[in-house]
């Protein structure tokens, strides 16, 4: 069931799975306790509601028993750790317990002490309406949670002989309620998605650049951040920064114009995360700066990727308005040399870049070893 629910675009996918869990964990957590505090009340209140015992032998108490388990284990879950099923588990484990227990109640009740069967049916509303609030995940969840249980429930009634027609009557509120509730249902997970994605987009826009896609100043630093702290716990691990700079770029934007510009600033930035890989990193840096950062290697590596890099601008022109012309670029290397800040790491790059340019531009210079006290370009 849909109610105009927006897509997902393909690159908020997984932060919007981390973001349903997230939720779907505390939403298991309330409910686990409610279905607990419920189960309870409707345990101990027979004489209240003026229902008859069921079953005096315990079956009453055993039927109920799963519903109690998967409450106790999503709280367990939480509160231990263990076990560690995802968020959409508990609440599947919920929902069909919920669903076997309110049934077979039911049908217990009709068969032993048929003057009860008004309550119980009020408490079937109850239990509708709380599984419906957990089927967070749409027409598959609602099948699975709902449909399944009451073809099984149809079936079992059939093998005791009890006419459908006889409980209609006690059904239909909470058939009633059961839509109700998945309306409820679909209507908060409407506002759940609108809720994700207009954070998203405030996210999205507060840490990357506008025309090129890529991370900006601000949510690169941290990343470099993470590296040097990694660094700093486990001398094994290896890290290098390139700092690349578009050559003769003002000449494009006197020639082309600024909208040309822009278009190539594009094209290069779409060129060097095609030689990156998977977990490196790329940021616009400055007006035609980019800095590139890249987990796991060191400067050899860095080199390989400095040249890829070069290459991928220089062999292939690019177009410009009705011609297509060769833009090189300039890439200063430094590989992580104890380097306390980023600052100081993308300085050494940026005087390594220095060299590459003045001496011709097109081509890579790798920053030399800090000296200690210092660092050096
Ligand atoms: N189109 C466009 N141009 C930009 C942008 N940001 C910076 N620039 C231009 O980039 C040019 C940088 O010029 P310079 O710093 O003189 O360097 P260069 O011409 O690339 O020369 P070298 O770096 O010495 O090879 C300037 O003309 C800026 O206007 C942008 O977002 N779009």
């Amino acid at each position: 069931m849909r109610l105009n629910i927006p897509q997902i675009p393909a690159r908020w996918q997984d932060a919007h799975a981390h973001h349903r869990d997230r939720l779907e964990r505390q939403f298991a957590i309330l409910a686990a306790w409610a279905m607990l505090a419920t189960l309870l009340a409707y345990q101990f209140s027979h004489a209240l509601r003026g229902v008859p015992v069921a079953d005096a032998s315990g079956l009453d108490l055993l039927l109920r028993a799963p519903a109690y388990a998967a409450a106790l284990v999503t709280l367990a879950g939480h509160y231990t750790g263990r076990p560690r099923w995802s968020a959409k588990a508990f609440l599947r484990l919920m929902s069909l317990s919920l669903m076997f227990t309110v049934l077979s109640l039911f049908l217990l009740y009709y068969q032993q002490a048929q003057a009860g069967l008004q309550q119980i049916s009020k408490g079937l509303m109850v239990a509708f309406f709380g599984v419906t609030l957990m089927t967070t995940r749409g027409l598959r969840d609602w099948l699975l949670q709902f449909l399944l249980p009451l073809l099984l429930f149809v079936a079992a009634a059939g093998v005791l002989a009890i006419p459908l027609t006889e409980l209609g009557p006690y059904l239909f509120g909470p058939g009633v309620v059961l839509v109700v509730g998945l309306l409820v249902s679909e209507a908060l997970r409407g506002l759940s998605v609108q809720q994700f994605l207009s954070e998203q987009a405030l996210k999205e826009m507060a840490t990357t650049d506008q025309l090129t896609g890529l991370l900006n100043r601000h949510a690169f630093l941290p990343l470099i951040r993470q590296e040097i702290h990694q660094a700093e716990r486990n001398g094994q691990h290896r890290f290098s920064v390139i700092l690349g700079d578009l050559d003769h770029f003002k000449r494009v934007n006197d020639r082309f114009g600024h909208e040309t510009g822009d278009r190539v600033l594009q094209e290069t930035a779409t060129r060097i995360r095609a030689c990156l890989r998977r977990g490196d990193a790329l940021c616009r840096w400055g007006g035609e700066e980019l800095l590139i950062l890249l987990p796991g290697t060191g400067v050899r590596g860095a080199r390989e990727v400095g040249r890829k890099i070069l290459a991928a601008l220089a062999d292939q022109p690019m177009p410009m308005k009705d011609t297509r012309q060769q833009q090189t670029i300039s890439l200063g290397i430094a590989g992580y040399r104890g380097d306390t800040s980023p600052e100081a790491l993308i300085g050494r790059a940026d005087r390594a870049l220095y060299r590459a340019k003045s001496q011709g531009r097109n081509q890579l210079a790798v920053a030399l070893a800090a000296p200690a006290g210092g660092d050096a370009g």
